[in-house]
């Protein structure tokens, strides 16, 4: 199979997803779908045109995709170029002056005009937005919480909790019929930037705009339990054994945790999917076939 043939829709899919579809998009008809587009799920070209495919496909049939991109193995590639290693807490990235320098130019600069320009190509109307742009994210830094010593919270530098979000400039973008592609920077009252998890950004982002669905794409079948066996449903209970027990570690923390606030805030359904499946997007929002992990709030 060439490249270009492997971007169109497999024949199964088609057959698949026309023969169930008009339930689904009656029901999501001017309903906003949030797509976070993780760093891991982003690495193959392929994908990645399957990925703008779908994006632009639920744009025609009336849905209202956001699209909240990630950029981790970018960034981390960016930094070993100029002899720096990326470093972890908690799933957070410690980020100093310098590697929030590296953040932004990877994020808003490359990552996502690379996405703005396979989704314009794809026939849809991408426009790139960080959370400066139009007062999108305020931010402040982040104290991250100190098991050890929970009195001294670490100090992992520019690294930004949301404090608030202004989504007018993200309706009025959709209203207009583009498609919004988000990088994760929020700006401070002090004037400076912050670097906030994708994830964060993307659980946020479907509160705020009372998402119908968030769909969370990454590198996994979806979210696994201590025997690597794929969790079809996980609830609130279940999710806060895993953390404690560790089965849930490194970056499934803050993707999980945004997930369940999400579902807990009235975001109708929460998934984690599996991004390395060609057209996941369309057979999770528009098949009774689930690709992934569905958070349920109870
Ligand atoms: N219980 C779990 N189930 C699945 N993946 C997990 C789990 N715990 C940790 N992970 C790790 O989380 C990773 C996904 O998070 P991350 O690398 O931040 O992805 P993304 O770039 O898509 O946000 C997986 O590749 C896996 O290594
Ligand atoms: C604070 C923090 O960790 N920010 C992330 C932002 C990008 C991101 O979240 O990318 P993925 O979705 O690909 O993991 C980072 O610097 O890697």
């Amino acid at each position: 199979m060439t490249d270009s043939t492997a971007t169109a829709l497999e024949p199964a899919i088609i057959a698949r997803v026309l023969s169930e579809s008009l339930p689904y998009i009656r029901q999501f008809h001017g309903k906003t779908i949030v797509i976070k587009y993780g760093g891991n799920a982003m690495t193959e070209e392929r994908l990645q045109r399957s990925f703008a495919h779908d994006v632009v496909l639920l744009k025609l049939i009336g849905l209202n995709p956001v699209v909240v991109h990630g950029g981790g193995p970018q960034i981390d590639e960016a930094l070993n170029r100029i002899g720096k290693k990326g470093e972890f807490i908690q799933g957070m990235r410690v980020t100093d002056n310098e590697t929030m320098e590296v953040v932004e130019w990877v994020l808003g600069g490359q990552v996502q005009q690379d996405i703005v320009m396979m989704i314009n190509e794809a026939g849809g109307k991408a426009v790139g937005l960080t959370g400066k742009d139009g007062g999108l994210i305020r931010a402040r830094k982040k104290l991250m919480p100190n098991k050890e010593d929970p009195d001294k919270p670490l100090d992992i530098g520019f690294v930004g909790d949301i404090t608030q979000v202004d989504p007018s400039v993200v309706k009025a973008l959709q209203d207009d019929q583009f498609i919004p592609v988000i990088s994760p920077i929020g700006f401070g009252e002090d004037g400076m930037a912050y670097n906030i998890n994708a994830d964060v950004v993307a659980g946020k982002m479907a509160e705020v705009l009372s998402a119908e669905k968030l769909l969370m794409m990454t590198n996994t079948p979806g979210v696994l339990d201590k025997d690597g066996n794929l969790l079809r449903e996980l609830s609130a209970r279940t999710i806060d054994a895993m953390f404690e027990d560790g089965t849930i570690s490194g970056g499934m923390l803050p993707k999980i945790g945004s997930a369940l606030d999400a579902a807990r805030n009235g975001v109708r359904s929460v998934h984690v999917v599996d991004g390395r499946v060609p057209h996941c997007l369309l057979l999770e929002v528009l098949t009774d076939q689930g690709v992934g992990t569905m958070i349920s709030s109870r």
